[in-house]
């Protein structure tokens, strides 16, 4: 069994948490703020759920890097959010501070966890998180792509009043306005989406889904929490499990899909080594196209990291 530290108790840190004691998969989550007084009273409040719901994973909150150690995973959901009118790029100043000193903090206490991002701007706060921690590209990736799918797989459940369970799908690229949802592999139980629905409402589908986390920001005024907790709990239960699931996380690509030294969302499998494999599908020449699309934007982000980190 293992020991989970997830930084952050701000909106999603604490679902990651609270999701992860109800999966009772794990034998420690810590849950580290600098609010310290707020980690401590979201773990106390998530373990006293614990007789009513029936799990037994132990969990503290702190904001002491000390409490870490030997954590086997870390998922780190420090940083701001962002408010309407700003895309996820805006918060880049902020959280690569954030990423980059709580990445050094953590590998102080933990020799060689597996690090989860899920701060913003996602892609390129992986990217700061794989740089500064030293760690291989299998031990270090981020949450996207799963939440992106399941708002996909949302949306397509209520539009053909299906279960969402049986709606399976692929979804590729960075976590932004120019993520690609790949109709060609998605499937109502095992019949082709296109069989299923017209082309002009899947596109519908397919736009909304890129501006999921802005249709939530415009509705809260910050950004969502419950799907986002829930994905990233998915993450640390598959590796913990080791059970050979396959799901779009961004990684570091290594050559794949004919880029380098970058991290995007393609489809992977999870196992205890983290990255277990990375799934190069076969593209045709349009999805190729929207992806390198996705590449360009990311790298003009981490173009931007990168200036920041030479002043
Ligand atoms: N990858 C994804 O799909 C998603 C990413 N996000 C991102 O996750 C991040 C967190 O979002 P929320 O939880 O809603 O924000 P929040 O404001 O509710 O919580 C953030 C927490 O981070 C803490 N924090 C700030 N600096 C810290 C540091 N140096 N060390 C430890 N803790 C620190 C704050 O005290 C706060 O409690 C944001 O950057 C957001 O954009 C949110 C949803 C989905
Ligand atoms: O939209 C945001 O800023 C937060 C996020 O990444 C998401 O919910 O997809």
């Amino acid at each position: 069994m293992s020991k989970v530290t997830v930084v952050g108790a701000g909106n999603v840190g604490a679902t990651v948490a609270n999701v992860l004691a109800h999966k009772d998969i794990v034998n420690e989550v810590v849950l580290l703020d600098i609010q310290g007084d707020l980690a401590r009273g979201k773990a106390l409040d998530t373990w006293q759920q614990s007789p009513i719901e029936s799990f037994s994973t132990r969990i503290k909150g702190t904001e002491d890097y000390k409490e870490t150690a030997g954590s086997d995973i870390v998922v780190i959901t420090a940083g701001v959010p962002r408010k309407p009118g700003m895309s996820r790029d805006d918060l880049i100043s902020t959280n690569a501070k954030i990423v980059n000193a709580v990445t050094t903090s953590i590998l102080e206490h933990s020799e060689n966890p597996t690090i989860i991002v899920v701060s913003n701007p996602l892609d390129v706060m992986t990217y700061a998180a794989y740089v500064n921690s030293g760690l291989p590209k299998n031990k270090v990736f981020g949450m996207a792509g799963i939440l992106d799918t399941a708002r996909y797989r949302a949306f397509l459940a209520t539009e053909l009043e299906v279960s969402p369970r049986d709606i399976q799908a692929v979804l590729m690229g960075g976590h932004g306005d120019t993520m690609v949802p790949l109709p060609r592999y998605t499937t109502v139980a095992g019949i082709p989406v296109t069989e299923m629905i017209e082309e002009e409402v899947l596109d519908g589908i397919v736009a909304r889904t890129k501006k999921g986390g802005g249709e939530l920001v415009g509705l809260m005024g910050t950004s969502a929490w419950y799907a986002p907790g829930a994905a990233a709990a998915q993450m640390v239960e598959s590796i913990v499990k080791d059970d050979g699931r396959i799901f779009p996380c961004c990684v570091y690509l290594d050559g794949e899909y004919g880029m380098e030294d970058i991290f995007l969302g393609v489809p992977v499998q999870l196992g205890k080594e983290g990255i277990k494999k990375v799934i190069e599908l076969d593209l045709n020449e349009e999805e190729m196209e929207l992806l390198q699309e996705s590449e360009n934007h990311v790298r003009g982000v981490m173009d931007t990291y990168k200036e920041m980190q030479n002043k």
